[in-house]
């Protein structure tokens, strides 16, 4: 009796337990795992990806196992012809992973376009875009030109493509002269901005609530940053 359970009985019902029981739950575990606790691992087109914050972006996304798209027009970081920027080389190094990277500028519809219908985009973090607060004030329509006219080309270009959500890269100078302190989310925007930069920043955040607003389909974070550092 009991070597009939020790070699025939134990070896079946360890079976069956293994093949409708244990399989199953592992499935549903690394389902449940992957779908509710992570968010599921997309692909994300990053603008301005070889800059500043834009390359640590990428670093922290393909460390959290997303795929990423790095777009720049090297207007501001080193590239040496016909190769992936500096910066992006780097982070390819630290990360041991690889990104595709195109050297387009976000006002050319038709560059961004093909983008888009090569790659199947989930969302997009754009931080492609001038910088400098007196620069803007010397040459205002590159800034306006570049920042607003690139961001409104790459949103109708996100739209046309079905790809509705992104974080903007904003800036903490859409606070103007700081009505009180510590400024909070709920600080007025826009009222008392200094500079050309600062307002491109406010009338992308507006285009975007508007967008918001027009199609709930869309979602939009604006990250406002100084000197790197996420204030809201
Ligand atoms: O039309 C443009 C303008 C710039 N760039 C690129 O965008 C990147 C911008 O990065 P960088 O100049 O290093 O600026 P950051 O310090 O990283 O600025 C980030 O943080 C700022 C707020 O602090 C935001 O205003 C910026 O949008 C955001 O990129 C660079 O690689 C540029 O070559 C483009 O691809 N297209």
């Amino acid at each position: 009796m009991l070597s009939l359970l020790r070699n025939r009985l134990i070896p079946i019902y360890f079976s069956v337990a293994v093949y409708y029981v244990i399989i199953p739950i592992g499935f549903v575990t690394k389902w449940w795992l992957t779908n509710e606790i992570m968010a599921p691992n997309g692909t994300i087109l990053v603008t301005g990806g070889a800059g500043y914050v834009g390359s640590h972006t990428v670093v922290e996304l393909l460390q959290n196992n997303y795929s990423v798209i790095a777009i720049d027009n090297l207007v501001n970081c080193y590239a040496e012809k016909n190769q992936k920027p500096e910066s992006l080389k780097r982070v390819e190094q630290i990360t041991k992973k690889t990104i595709v990277f195109h050297d387009v500028d976000i006002r050319n519809r038709d560059a961004l376009d093909k983008i888009f219908k090569s790659h199947k985009i989930d969302a997009v973090i754009h931080f492609a875009a001038l910088k400098a607060v007196g620069e803007s004030v010397q040459i205002p329509l590159a800034y306006y030109q570049n920042n607003i006219a690139g961001s409104s080309t790459l949103f109708e270009v996100m739209q046309s493509n079905g790809v509705k959500k992104v974080v903007f890269s904003s800036s903490a100078t859409v606070y103007g002269i700081p009505q009180f302190l510590p400024i909070t989310e709920e600080h007025p925007t826009g009222q008392n901005c200094t500079n050309p930069y600062g307002k491109t920043k406010y009338f992308v955040e507006e285009i975007l609530k508007d967008v918001c607003t027009s199609d709930p389909e869309w979602k939009a974070k604006l990250a406002k940053t100084h000197l790197g550092f996420l204030i809201t």
